[in-house]
């Protein structure tokens, strides 16, 4: 349960960044905030969730009446007592995509274990549980994207059996809300299959809304969008509130990114330059150190002037790249490329392959993964720092011939996150990656937003997040 009431402060990463690089910046030691450790499964004393919260204080001190400044203090399901909760219906967004197979068995739960902290926190204080997801991009009502498959798990993780509802709104649903327990979930069938959900209609909105009390978001996947259940329904609903999986999110893509235990290294791949620019950008703002892989790398050898072969290049961003390079050099980020490729003769996961300098790749031949000289200096940058994020695989890591680089990056962070270095991994392929090598238990962070996590290190606004009450900084 929770005790009496405490900010708890988001702050965007720009905002927590200028927070913290500033030495004007003094913490005060008139504003407690609670540690959010119980709920979220930190490791006991996590010296990055200190750094966080104080770089969250600071964020509350400096977020108003500054110039590019934005704070935003936002109030937790942790603020909410079972005085607030007990017999209330809360309608909980979260965030339940999670990929099936063909026969509708879930591939991958992580979307729903996460979902689980918050729900049981309302579940123990008395809640009636009304819980939301979307389910793919359904257009209309499609079978293949109900929710139904996920009832087993949800009722084996929360150790009770919940119910399903076969719609989203109207008196159906209406009548399993109103026998509702305290303590009992119904989860709503998929929220996109009706086409309001993605229009954010305010009338649709109120339709959701009116089935509840109060409103928890916790679908920090879905936060970047401004949809009925994720911002429309916050107009309607107060409080309107952060759930513990928003939390964690923000306190590591935000906080630990803007105020990170330096040496602070980011890894950026994946395919293109042009997906990456926004995050490769803001990360030059923060980063001491940038490596890159991918398919991203060839766009800045060709801008060097060097051969690629068919590599994958975007010829229009060749100037981009060039200034990206520039960029680096003048904010003192020490910025490395791969010196060696593992390039291909087709791409196909059969292809014949060879390792050659990155200054030697012949044509007819492509670059899908990092060569092992890469690694090794790779590794060897890694091995100074103290913060690490990663958005983006180091080649096309799907084929296991050119997987080797990725999975040997992740494997150098699971050894440095077990030497208290703090590993994000930023959403995504990454995140694929990371669990195919068996590593992911290790990291300090691993993202379960693929587009809000990225729009959240390029330094986005998430609307989800925005449209969520203000906490008040309490005075001890
Ligand atoms: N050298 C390469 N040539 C072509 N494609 C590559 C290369 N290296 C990596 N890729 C591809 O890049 C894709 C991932 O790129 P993307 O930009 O989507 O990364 P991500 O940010 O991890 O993913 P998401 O967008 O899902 O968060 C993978 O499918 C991978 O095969
Ligand atoms: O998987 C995701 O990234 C989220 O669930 C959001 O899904 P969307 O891109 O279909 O909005």
């Amino acid at each position: 349960m929770a005790s009496a009431a405490a900010p708890t402060t988001f702050s965007l990463l720009h905002s927590a960044a200028s927070a913290s690089s500033s030495s004007r910046v003094q913490l005060s030691s008139s504003l407690r905030v609670r540690p959010l450790t119980r709920h979220l499964g930190f490791r006991a004393a996590d010296p990055l969730l200190a750094a966080n919260v104080a770089a969250r204080v600071a964020a509350v001190r400096v977020g108003k009446g500054r110039r590019g400044v934005v704070s935003m203090a936002k109030k937790s399901v942790g603020d909410l007592t079972a005085a607030d909760l007990k017999g209330k219906k809360v309608f909980v967004r979260a965030d339940l995509n999670v990929p099936l197979d063909d026969n509708q068995n879930i591939t991958d739960d992580t979307r729903i274990r996460a979902a689980i902290p918050t729900i049981k926190y309302l579940v123990e204080n008395g809640a009636k549980v009304i819980l939301s997801s979307h389910l793919g991009r359904p257009k209309g009502v499609t079978p293949k994207y109900s929710l139904a498959p996920l009832v087993p798990r949800i009722s084996e993780l929360l150790g009770f059996p919940i119910v399903k509802a076969d719609d989203s709104i109207g008196p159906e649903v209406e009548k399993l809300v109103a026998s509702l327990p305290e303590g009992g979930v119904l989860l709503l069938e998929n929220v996109r299959f009706y086409k309001e959900e993605e229009k954010n209609d305010p009338e649709h909105a109120k339709k959701l809304a009116s089935l509840a009390d109060l409103f928890v978001n916790d679908a920090f996947g879905t936060a970047h969008r401004a949809h009925a259940s994720t911002e429309g329904v916050t107009k309607y609903l107060k409080p309107s509130v952060a759930g513990y999986l928003l939390q964690k999110e923000l306190d590591y893509l935000v906080g630990a990114v803007s105020s990170p235990k330096r040496p602070f290294a980011a890894i950026v791949g994946g395919s293109k330059v042009s997906s990456k620019i926004g995050v490769i950008e803001s990360l030059l703002e923060k980063v001491d150190i940038l490596l890159l892989g991918g398919g991203m790398i060839f766009t800045f050898y060709k801008a060097q002037g060097l051969s690629v072969g068919s590599s994958l290049v975007e010829e229009d961003k060749l100037d981009l790249a060039t200034s990206l390079l520039a960029k680096a050099k003048e904010k003192g980020v020490s910025l490395l490329l791969p010196s060696d490729v593992v390039i291909a003769d087709k791409f196909a996961p059969d292809a014949n392959s060879k390792v050659v300098p990155a200054s030697a790749i012949p044509d007819g031949w492509m670059g899908l993964d990092i060569g092992p000289d890469s690694v090794k200096s790779f590794s060897e940058a890694l091995g100074t720092t103290k913060t690490i994020i990663w958005n983006g695989p180091m080649g096309v890591f799907e084929f296991d011939k050119f997987a080797v680089g990725t999975e040997a990056i992740a494997k150098k962070l699971a050894d440095l996150s077990q030497q208290g270095v703090t590993t994000i991994i930023g959403g995504g392929d990454s995140v694929a990656a990371v669990e195919k090598v068996g590593v992911a238990n290790v990291m300090s962070h691993i993202s379960t937003g693929g587009g809000a996590s990225l729009e959240l290190l390029e330094g986005k606004e998430l609307p989800g997040v925005l449209a969520l009450d203000e906490a008040t900084p309490v005075p001890v």
